[in-house]
């Protein structure tokens, strides 16, 4: 679990080992609450345990302030997901 170093213009957060979907959509269904009140839309994947997440601002077309904001509450929440 963890963020990867930004290559280009994005950052990419990646979580395998949820315990099982419920916890994984779990998961995602809190950051897509959070990232509707921002105004702040990522993209991602799901498949049973795992949950990736890129974030980016298309108008800037690179990362702003919203991406860190974003991927702070998205590192929270993952590690309070037992
Ligand atoms: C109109 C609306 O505020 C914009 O389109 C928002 C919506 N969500 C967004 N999400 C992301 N990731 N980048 C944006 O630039 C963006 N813009």
């Amino acid at each position: 679990m963890g963020w990867n170093e930004p290559e280009g213009q994005d950052v990419t957060f990646w979580q395998s080992h949820f315990k099982d979907f419920r916890r994984a959509f779990g998961f995602v269904m809190r950051v897509a609450l959070q990232a509707e009140k921002l105004d702040h839309h990522p993209e991602w994947f799901n498949i049973y345990d795992k949950a990736h997440i890129t974030l980016s601002t298309h108008a800037c077309a690179g990362l702003s302030e919203l991406d860190i904001n974003l991927a702070s509450f998205i590192k929270q929440v993952a590690v309070s997901v037992t």
